[in-house]
């Protein structure tokens, strides 16, 4: 389970959340929706422990700030911007297997399901890949490994149509159990796979509604 208890967070003296308080159970599928500069990615870096903040946050019992091995090791994260690593994909996806206990077969495969032509870029430098193939090896990283929790940043920003429609079947099957968390200004595209809407309005929780999956 993931608590936050009047969390608020200013860079400088400008808030960018202010008290917000939220529970969050197995099962949860959230979208995470408000206009830019709305406080959505700073929330999820918060939950990360990659900010600090006031209030408090729990994830499974644990502070993210003080335990983030402990508390990255059950999140699979896919960031809005990708990092600009130089490493060769190939020596991306080895690394990321290893951290994440995963093989890295698990990865290659569902880069290869989302339409990444990944035999050609492994030895590519990761920073060098276009946006779209950045974001798919990102998303297959966050899938192929074992998670419990999915915090997802703008996800399908950069992908085509099909592999967005790929993606949203791989979550799918994915998130069952999880607790997810999906940043998007397209609340429409995530309906059939979302049963609880936040809304941020300059830092604040103005919406906060359960819905049923769309079918
Ligand atoms: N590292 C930072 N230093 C200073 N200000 C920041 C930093 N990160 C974010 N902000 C500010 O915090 C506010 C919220 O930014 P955030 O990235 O959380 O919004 P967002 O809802 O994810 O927006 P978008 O939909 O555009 O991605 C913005 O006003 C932004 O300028």
């Amino acid at each position: 389970m993931i608590i936050l208890e009047q969390v608020s967070k200013r860079f400088k003296r400008k808030p960018v959340l202010e008290n917000v308080s939220l529970q969050i159970q197995p099962g949860e599928h959230i979208a995470l929706v408000g206009s830019n500069g709305a406080g959505k990615t700073t929330l999820m870096r918060c939950l990360l422990g990659e900010y600090s903040c006031d209030g408090t946050i729990s994830i499974g019992g644990l502070n993210p700030r003080h335990h983030r091995q402990k508390v990255l090791a059950r999140i699979g994260f896919v960031p809005q911007l990708p990092p600009p690593l130089k490493m060769p994909v190939k020596q991306l996806i080895q690394f990321a297997a290893g951290v994440c206990n995963t093989a890295p077969k698990q990865i290659i495969d569902l880069t290869l399901q989302l339409g990444l032509d990944i035999q050609t870029l492994l030895h590519q430098p990761f920073v060098k890949l276009s946006g779209g193939q950045k974001q798919k090896l990102l998303i297959a990283i966050a899938l192929g490994r074992n998670s419990d929790i999915l915090i997802m940043d703008e996800p399908a920003a950069n992908l085509d149509p099909k592999a967005r429609q790929i993606f949203l079947e791989l979550l799918q099957e994915k998130q069952e159990q999880a607790i997810t968390l999906i940043s998007s200004h397209r609340l429409d595209e995530l309906a059939a796979l979302v049963n609880r809407v936040l809304e941020l309005d300059m830092g604040k929780v103005v919406i906060d509604e359960k819905v049923e999956l769309k079918k």
